[in-house]
């Protein structure tokens, strides 16, 4: 079973990629559970598919879960969930050398992550993610967040995990639309810095999505120790170098925000466009061949992903998408910030794009 660290300084922890993971819970998680009811936060597809094995592996240890069921969807990130997800975990008297469970794709791991981090200024939480989104990326690296209406992730804190249990078992459940969504994620590291990573996905890419275990656990893995390795440098994004895991998000995010966080538009499926969009942009600057990001697209398109903004079929305009990404994290200075490619694997953080060009840029796509 793949095991790979994350060395955050001070607060190192394992990401175990394997079967079996959910139906050895109790095992897993060891001595990080240590009272008899186990708070865990979940929604509702989630526990209809993993949650009797849960309670099944609680039992074997002589515990219960007390499960917390949330809705399912982008728009479950919200104050109102924090609030009662917090409330609900101060209800079960959870001190601040407890561990909750976070059971369910990125939209749970990042609630759950975030209500961990104020609960009593602080307390554990264990990532369970079950999308394959959530394995090669939301789980790791402590980013959390709920949506707010100004954009996504716009209210959140830096948390850290303190184990992660990434259950190959678990994509089984998953529907081929979400599996996909993750996999933009997947390709985005090729994209970022490993041309080969690339040329393995379109390979590999249909096969794994089509379930072939060895490219599943192949292509978690690799995720997992590609993020790990940048999050253990920049772990609270200050350098540039974590900005670089934000590829495709400044476009990806404004699309979010547009068609309303809403199942229209998944967060894998913004991003995929997003990488998509910011080689066609490094393309019209000069920075990458035409043909280049035209291998970029195709290879989106061919898995079944967004590759063209059009077929979204917004009502919008160039300056009124691309005003979205004033809200973003990465703005300094009232500067857009943007992640661009030198060729596939060569992305760099950079604040020389006025909104001028990108709206003059998105105004072209949206024509065609
Ligand atoms: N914190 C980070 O670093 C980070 C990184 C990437 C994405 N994100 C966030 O993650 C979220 C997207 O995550 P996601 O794509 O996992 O979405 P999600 O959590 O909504 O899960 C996708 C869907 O799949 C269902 N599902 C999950 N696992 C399942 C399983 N095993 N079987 C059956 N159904 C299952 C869920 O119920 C949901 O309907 C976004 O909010 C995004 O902003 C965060
Ligand atoms: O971990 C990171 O850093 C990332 O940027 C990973 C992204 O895939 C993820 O969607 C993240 O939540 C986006 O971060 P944000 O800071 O733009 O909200
Ligand atoms: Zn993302």
């Amino acid at each position: 079973m793949p095991i790979i660290p994350v060395d955050i300084a001070g607060r190192p922890y394992e990401v175990r990629v394997g079967a079996g993971l959910i139906a050895r819970l109790a095992e897993e998680a060891g001595a990080r559970l240590r009272k008899p009811v186990v708070p865990i936060i979940t929604d509702v597809n989630v526990h209809k598919a993993w949650g009797a094995a849960v309670d099944a592996s609680l039992a074997t240890a002589g515990k219960s879960a007390a499960w917390h069921i949330l809705p399912a969807g982008e728009s479950t990130k919200s104050w109102a969930n924090l609030v009662a997800v917090v409330d609900g975990l101060l209800a079960l008297e959870v001190e601040r050398g407890d561990h909750i469970i976070a059971l369910g794709g990125g939209v749970i791991g990042d609630l759950t992550g975030f209500a961990a981090s104020m609960l009593k200024r602080g307390c554990h939480f264990i990532q369970v993610p079950t999308s394959l989104l959530a394995q090669v990326d939301s789980s790791v690296g402590g980013k959390t967040a709920i949506n707010t209406p100004a954009g996504k992730n716009l209210v959140g804190a830096f948390h850290q995990p303190s184990l992660v249990l990434a259950d190959l078992d678990a994509l089984d459940t998953l529907p081929r639309r979400e599996l996909a969504a993750g996999y933009a994620e997947v390709v985005k590291y090729g994209l970022i810095n490993d041309p080969e990573f690339f040329a393995w996905c379109e390979a590999n890419g249909e096969a794994m999505l089509s379930g072939d275990r060895a490219a599943r656990e192949y292509a978690v893995a690799y995720s997992v120790a590609a993020k790990a390795r940048i999050v253990a440098q920049d772990e609270f994004e200050t350098t540039g170098l974590r900005a670089l895991l934000n590829l495709g998000h400044t476009f990806g995010h404004a699309l979010e925000a547009e068609t309303g966080f809403s199942d229209r538009l998944l967060h894998g499926e913004a991003v995929a466009l997003g990488c998509v969009l910011a080689a066609r942009f490094s393309a019209r600057r000069g920075l990458m061949g035409a043909d280049e990001a035209a291998r970029v697209a195709a290879h989106i398109a061919a898995v079944g992903l967004p590759a063209d903004v059009r077929s979204l079929g917004l009502n919008v305009s160039g300056a009124q998408l691309a005003a979205h990404m004033l809200h973003d994290k990465k703005v300094d200075a009232g500067r857009l910030a943007f992640l661009l490619m030198r060729g596939i694997g060569g992305t760099f953080l950079t604040k020389d794009v006025t909104l001028e060009e990108v709206s003059a840029f998105l105004t072209e796509e949206l024509e065609g």
